[in-house]
């Protein structure tokens, strides 16, 4: 039986492709330098899943920065704004990942979003009505080459043509991107050709937008795009790879694609596969089924004798020729290598022993064929009862289960989800409390996240601080922050959140049931990456986790501090979750724990507390049909977290990277009394969502990108704010970036925030606010 790997993390085991490439981008490294990274990475990916035993292992899998934006340069789909820059390569592409802002040269970066329900952002491509597309970059024949000179001939993977459109975004108005589809198929074609040409026997084209729900034009665009194709090529062999969701009403479409393969997710779709056993054009085509087994987005170690039973099933269907297996999606949502996890005190042996990253889950799928196979089985039985004992052991393990925390969510009252009065109320009793002026200005939680303040935390680590030294520096970065920010003139002061290694990370840290590891990074975008801590039981809080930061920033001013969280929901999507209770017990589980926290917080003398949830609309299941579902627990497990307060305590909300309109009811129901936004690079649009709801709360819609480098100027900021003051009532306004600083340098900071305040009283000066 053959295996396939359908893509592989490509940060590196030591993430050596982030340090490399902030080096390039700091003057650091050379281009080459940066180059001879990526292909020392490519190469090591190529032989670890080759030494895997894996039968197609991808190319073109490998980005520097995102492969959604390498489509994007592979086909010429290069907006008017970066034209100048199209004579260097590289340059070019960075200026429309980060955005460029050098001698005289000021451009804005392309939009970022969520690939699917992840946490990994892909740069959204742009159209315009009269979109020309060319083959540009070189990439895949490239890597293809290269591989092929170390022995490997791989399977070329690229997005798939309607993916690739749909997931791109119409820049002006006046036309449909998925008519597009005419233009952009003979390109595709040139780039298959070459790749046949070269030698590429399969090629993967992933069409993850065939698990969502389809409208008719979409639905013929992929009859369109895959006959084309198959036209323009007769005898290439192609996969069509989905995942994420069930493929559900779109089987039938699928299944009459002129494609050699279909890959399908059986981890998040389990019962998908019975629709392709049961079709009768399936069963009589020629088409391999891809089974997605090994589930390529959580940590969890394979239960073999499930998998083996779905297997056994498809093939006494289908035979072993027309069935593959495979990891559910592509690794690049997995970390990289378990074996490289050594601390005990973080990862004891016997959660580790229930664990399988990306390179373990390369041989999960090679044993899983062997162990399928009659001629190899007996060789790989020892693995299989090890496997058996290891899930057994996870299933009964005292480590995991306390009663009293479910029995704390089983108790829970329809007064626990409730503030005591409602908005408007609370709006007339905060502003006499809070004394804000109009347009108040705040800033999303985070600072500069420097070198020097990682090293201390690295230093800690090692043993090379003391815990009283550390916290000693973090004091006095606090305090720095706190008069600048007074200078400044900041109306809601933020701690910085210096002691946080990352919003999601530093509370797993702090709450029990939760393991972490020491290299488990995962690319979230670019060169950023996150480790995301693995919530193996149930959650409790066994002490305060930040009011000594919070209670010690309020202490220095006498401006408002505001106290900072991360919210249920965001904690949730963010962590490696634990798949043997529903994900909704899980949140409320950690709703609680906020929520005592927050409590907390009032009490130590915070009036002013945010709960970031960035991630609930990530969250949001890829079909329409479960979102009430999902938004019903998610909604609540916010409001858990914040109606434990008083009137007078204001709780702020944040979201970035979200489209809020078809969702924005059930913002409006978390009942935050301000929710800040990353709307900037939008240009605002996404505002209209609240102004066409009459949303009725506060709102901070973000004035600056602080993705890019770029020091937005007090011009551009005031016309932001006007944007949003023709849809939103001054008097519910807020100024304030579109999300954290943290990855972002002092200086540029510095000179940002000065515009932004200037912009706030500029706009005060100029509207008159009707309470
Ligand atoms: C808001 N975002 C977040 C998302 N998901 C999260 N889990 N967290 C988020 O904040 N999803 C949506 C967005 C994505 N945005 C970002 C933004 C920034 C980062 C980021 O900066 N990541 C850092 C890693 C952060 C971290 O864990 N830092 C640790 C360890 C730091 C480290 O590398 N230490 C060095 C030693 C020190 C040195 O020499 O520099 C080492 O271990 O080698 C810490 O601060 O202690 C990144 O560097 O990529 C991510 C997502
Ligand atoms: N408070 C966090 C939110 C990020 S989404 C920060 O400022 O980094
Ligand atoms: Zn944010």
């Amino acid at each position: 039986m053959r295996t396939q790997n359908l893509g592989y993390p490509r940060i590196g085991i030591k993430r050596e492709l982030k340090k490399a490439s902030e080096s390039f981008w700091v003057g650091k490294a050379t281009q080459a330098e940066l180059l001879e990274t990526a292909a020392q990475i490519r190469l090591k990916n190529w032989q670890t899943q080759k030494e895997a035993g894996i039968d197609l292992i991808p190319s073109n899998d490998f980005s520097l920065y995102d492969q959604v934006l390498d489509m994007s340069l592979m086909l010429g789909a290069i907006p008017a704004r970066y034209q100048a820059l199209q004579n260097d390569e590289l340059g070019l592409y960075f200026a429309m990942a980060r955005g460029v802002q050098k001698d005289g040269i000021d451009i804005s970066a392309m939009e970022m979003t969520k690939w699917f329900d992840t946490n990994y952002h892909y740069i959204v491509p742009e159209f315009v009505k009269d979109q020309q597309f060319r083959y540009f970059l070189k990439k895949a024949i490239n890597q293809f080459s290269e591989a092929k000179s170390a022995g490997i001939v791989t399977k070329p993977v690229f997005i798939g043509p309607v993916t690739y459109l749909l997931s791109g975004k119409e820049k002006e108005t006046g036309f449909n991107r998925i008519d597009l589809l005419d233009k952009l198929l003979p390109v595709y074609v040139e780039v298959l050709k070459e790749l046949s040409v070269a030698g590429a026997e399969w090629i993967q084209l992933d069409e993850p937008f065939l698990v969502m729900d389809l409208n008719a034009d979409e639905q013929i665009a992929y009859q369109k795009a895959y006959q084309f194709i198959r036209n323009a090529l007769p005898k290439q062999k192609f996969i069509i790879a989905t995942y994420f969701e069930d493929l559900d009403e779109n089987t039938k479409l699928a299944v009459s694609l002129p494609v050699d393969c279909l890959h399908i997710d059986l981890v998040r779709a389990p019962q998908q596969l019975n629709s392709f056993l049961e079709n009768p054009s399936f069963r009589k085509s020629d088409k391999i089924l891809s089974l997605g087994v090994v589930d390529g987005r959580n940590v969890w170690k394979n239960d073999f004798t499930k998998s083996l039973n779905t297997i056994v099933k498809a093939t006494k269907v289908l035979g072993k020729e027309k069935v593959w297996i495979a990891p559910s999606c592509s690794l690049l949502h997995a970390p990289c290598d378990l074996d490289l996890e050594k601390d005990e005190e973080t990862l004891p042996a016997e959660i580790k022993n229930w664990l399988a990253f990306a390179k373990q889950k390369l041989s999960e799928v090679v044993t899983l064929a062997k162990l399928s196979d009659s001629t190899t089985n007996k060789k790989y039985l020892s693995q299989l009862t090890e496997n058996q004992l290891a899930i057994e052991q996870r299933k009964v393990s005292a480590k995991i289960h306390k009663p009293h925390v479910g029995e704390r969510v089983k108790s829970l009252h329809d007064t626990d989800f409730n503030r005591l009065n409602d908005f408007e109320v609370r709006q007339e009793t905060q502003a006499k409390a809070l004394k804000l002026p109009a347009f108040p200005t705040t800033t999303i939680g985070s600072f500069p996240q420097t070198t020097e303040i990682r090293q201390l935390r690295a230093r800690l680590k090692k043993g090379e601080l003391t815990e009283e030294t550390y916290n000693q520096l973090i004091e006095s970065e606090i305090e720095k922050s706190v008069r600048w920010q007074e200078e400044l003139g900041i109306d809601v002061l933020v701690h910085g959140e210096f002691e946080r290694n990352d919003m999601v990370e530093y509370f797993g840290e702090k709450l029990s049931g939760y393991v972490f590891t020491q290299n488990g990074w995962v690319q979230s975008y670019g060169s950023r990456c996150v480790k995301p801590p693995i919530i193996y039981g149930d959650i409790e809080r066994p002490e305060a986790m930040t009011v000594k930061w919070s209670a010690l920033a309020q202490s220095k001013t006498n401006k408002l501090m505001k106290g900072m969280l991360t919210g249920p929901v965001t904690i949730l999507q963010w962590s490696f979750v634990r798949d043997d209770q529903p994900r909704s017990e899980t949140a409320f589980q950690i709703g609680l724990a906020i929520r005592d926290e927050v409590q907390a917080l009032e009490k130590a003398g915070i009036k002013v507390i945010q709960i970031d949830e960035p991630a609930i609309r990530e969250g949001l299941p890829l079909r329409k049909s479960k979102w009430d579902e999902y938004l019903r627990w998610a909604v609540n497990a916010f409001r858990l977290s914040a109606s434990g307060v008083n009137d007078e305590t204001q709780i702020h909300t944040h979201m970035c990277y979200s489209e809020f309109n078809d969702i924005i009811e059930h913002i409006a129901a978390m009942d935050a009394d301000v929710i800040t936004i990353e709307t900037s690079r939008s240009q605002m649009e996404l505002l209209k969502a609240f102004a066409d709801f009459k949303y009725p709360n506060e709102i901070g819609p973000g004035v600056y990108d602080i993705h890019s480098p770029r020091i937005p100027s007090t011009e551009e900021m005031v016309i932001l704010l006007e944007k949003a003051l023709e849809v939103i009532p001054a008097r519910n306004i807020w100024v304030n970036p579109d999300c954290g600083l943290k990855t972002r340098g002092w200086h540029e900071t510095d000179e940002a925030l000065k515009n932004m305040i200037a912009a706030a009283r500029f706009i005060r000066k100029s509207v008159q606010i009707n309470s």
